[in-house]
């Protein structure tokens, strides 16, 4: 699955309704077992969550918003397929998040190609299903100083926190990811899938039973005067940095 959303592969509503009804179709497909998840934008695996769909909407808008990004993660997260990213670019966020859903990840070694969930940078805050995806990734203490400083890791440093599985020269990123996966589909595909759910149900249903209050919660904490004027700041800083 390669992700092509010019330039920089922001999830807007509408691509995130894109990878969803892909991500359906091929889990619905008995002949599909695996996804490699990867970009098609040179340099840049997603700049995250699209700030235009956070900044100076609507409420009902926010609320639409929010649920296509947990219904993405949930579907990611708990896929019976083996997902394995490679990643080929810098990768923000939300775009940081839909890597940590996957089963094993393989980054590019490009010390341009930081990853992490920055969020803090923004003024914001990563959700606490975020929070449990990176937890459940690199250990609490690496992702308590990861989330407060809003860190992004390049490959090494990536690599030595457990945030990815493997980095390799840049050109053999795809190579590496179907060489893994070959290891992944020699196990009886029930016994895998069963013991991902072990794994990760009990993240996922956190989520599940909270999912209004935390649409809400979305809401109200992105409608905020501070956190818009924030948002503006950031937008209008990333576009500077051109000039
Ligand atoms: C209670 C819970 C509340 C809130 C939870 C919210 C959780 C949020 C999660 C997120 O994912 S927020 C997004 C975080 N993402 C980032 O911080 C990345 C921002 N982008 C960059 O750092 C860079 O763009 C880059 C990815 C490193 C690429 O750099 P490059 O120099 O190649 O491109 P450029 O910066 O010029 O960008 C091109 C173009 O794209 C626009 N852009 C970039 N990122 C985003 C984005 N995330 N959303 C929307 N638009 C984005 C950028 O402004 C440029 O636009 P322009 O061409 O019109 O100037």
């Amino acid at each position: 699955m390669k992700m092509r959303n010019p330039p920089v592969n922001s999830l807007s509503l509408e691509f995130l309704t894109e990878l969803l009804i892909s991500l359906e179709k091929l889990e619905s497909d008995k002949a599909f077992h695996a996804i490699i998840l990867t970009s098609d934008c040179p340099g840049i695996f997603s700049a995250g969550l699209d700030l235009m769909e956070m900044c100076g909407r609507d409420p009902t808008h926010y609320a639409e918003y929010w649920k296509a990004v947990q219904e993405l993660w949930l579907r990611f997260y708990l896929s019976h397929l083996v997902v394995i990213s490679a990643i080929n670019g810098v990768n923000a966020a939300g775009g940081c998040l839909l890597a940590l859903s996957c089963d094993y990840r393989v980054l590019a070694d490009n010390p341009k190609y930081a990853m992490g969930l920055n969020e803090t940078l923004l003024g914001i805050i990563a959700p606490f299903w975020f929070k449990d995806t990176l937890v459940n990734t690199v250990g609490h203490r690496t992702a308590e100083r990861a989330l407060q400083l809003g860190l992004l890791f390049p490959p090494a440093e990536a690599l030595q926190v457990g945030m990815v599985d493997k980095v390799v020269p840049e050109d053999q990123v795809l190579s590496a990811a179907r060489s893994e996966l070959a290891q992944w589909l020699a196990i009886p595909g029930h016994a895998r899938q069963l013991t991902k759910s072990l794994m990760r149900k009990p993240t996922a249903d956190r989520l599940l039973k909270e999912r209004d209050a935390d649409i809400q919660n979305f809401v109200r904490f992105i409608s905020r005067d501070a956190i818009q004027k924030a948002l503006r700041v950031y937008l209008e800083k990333l576009k500077q940095k051109k000039t």
